[in-house]
């Protein structure tokens, strides 16, 4: 895979109102690359996924960069795959015309080829019949139907790269795997990089090149896929496998016990602290900082002592 970036996004943060969500974040998107943004609900996943696009909350301060910025060819060069499908179709058109509408926009073709690039679209992710489905509205596709209709739109432009902002959260657990293989096979079709936000460790698994765990705003850990998964370097990450089934043993499930913080409640030192097994005084008055071990970047001053296992004896609490 090649290395170079696409994107370069250097100690990111978004507050709002003075309360830092998102609090010094550096990753790079690589072409062709499916980067996962994975961490519990309030981890600051949707936030950066949403700046790399420029959609941020209007409320919302920035500081930091994100270079290129693909957002001012938000459309065309960068795309998104929101949560909830209907939300990115307009109600009142045709989805063909929709899809032609989203290419003339970038493209200078007649409006017949438009449309013939729309029904093309349409048929490459799989919707029956695509010449007269193109004809329809968005309130006559089932749900699943309308997932295909968007990810056709979002990559009919053939950009350099797909944010799905969890699309599936809404789907049941084959649908999800479904949209997530299509998405897959579609932005492997344009070449375009895939950045996917998911709290789904599964998801990751079976998807992801590289992954970056994020925790109350921070990067836990960043690094491929197949090293994180399979010996994590940060508690944290160890705590979200330690749900999955395989990791379980045959022994009862465990979970990571306790919350993450509010953004504004933090607790000195490590956010992470609280909930960890190996906190130490250290952990609690001072914040690791990112640093690189085994391949991947980890922020957490006990890393050399996180095994797979630090969760298995953990009791809910
Ligand atoms: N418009 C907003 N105004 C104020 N605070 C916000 C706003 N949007 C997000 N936040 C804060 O930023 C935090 C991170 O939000 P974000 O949506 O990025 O989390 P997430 O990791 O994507 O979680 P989820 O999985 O629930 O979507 C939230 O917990 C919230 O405190």
């Amino acid at each position: 895979m090649p290395s170079e970036a696409l994107l370069s996004v250097r100690d990111l943060r978004i507050a709002f109102h003075d309360v830092e969500a998102v609090r010094g974040l550096s990753f790079d998107v690589r072409p062709r690359e499916v980067l996962a943004l994975v961490g519990e609900s309030g981890a600051g996943k949707s936030l950066t996924a949403r700046a790399l696009l420029g959609m941020l909350p209007r409320d919302a301060t920035t500081s930091g960069t994100i270079r290129p910025d693909l957002s001012a060819d938000r459309g065309r060069r960068i795309t998104l795959v929101p949560q909830d499908a209907l939300s990115a179709l307009s109600p009142v058109h045709p989805v063909g015309d929709q899809l032609a509408a989203a290419v003339r926009s970038v493209r200078r073709v007649t409006r017949k080829e438009a449309r013939a690039l729309a029904v093309a679209a349409l048929d490459r992710v799989g919707i029956p019949d695509a010449a007269r489905k193109a004809r329809s509205y968005p309130h006559e596709y089932s749900g699943g139907m309308r997932q295909r209709a968007v990810i056709a739109m979002a990559t009919i432009n053939e950009p350099d790269v797909v944010v799905a902002d969890e699309p599936t959260t809404a789907l049941d657990a084959e649908r999800q795997e479904q949209v997530l293989r299509l998405l897959g096979e579609q932005r492997e079709a344009v070449g375009a990089a895939l950045v996917l936000v998911t709290h789904d460790m599964e998801a990751v698994r079976a998807h992801a090149d590289r992954v970056l765990v994020m925790y109350a705003g921070r990067q836990s850990e960043l690094g491929p896929a197949a090293d994180v998964l399979t010996r994590p370097r940060a508690p944290y990450t160890a705590g979200l496998l330690a749900s999955l089934p395989q990791y379980a043993r045959g022994r009862r499930l465990p979970t990571l016990p306790g919350t993450p913080p509010a953004p504004g409640a933090l607790p000195p030192g490590c956010a992470f602290a609280p909930r960890c097994p190996l906190a130490t005084d250290r952990c609690r008055t001072e914040e690791p900082q990112p640093r690189p071990l085994d391949g991947r970047t980890v922020s957490c001053h006990r890393a050399e002592d996180v095994t797979i296992e630090l969760f298995q004896e953990v009791q809910p609490a």
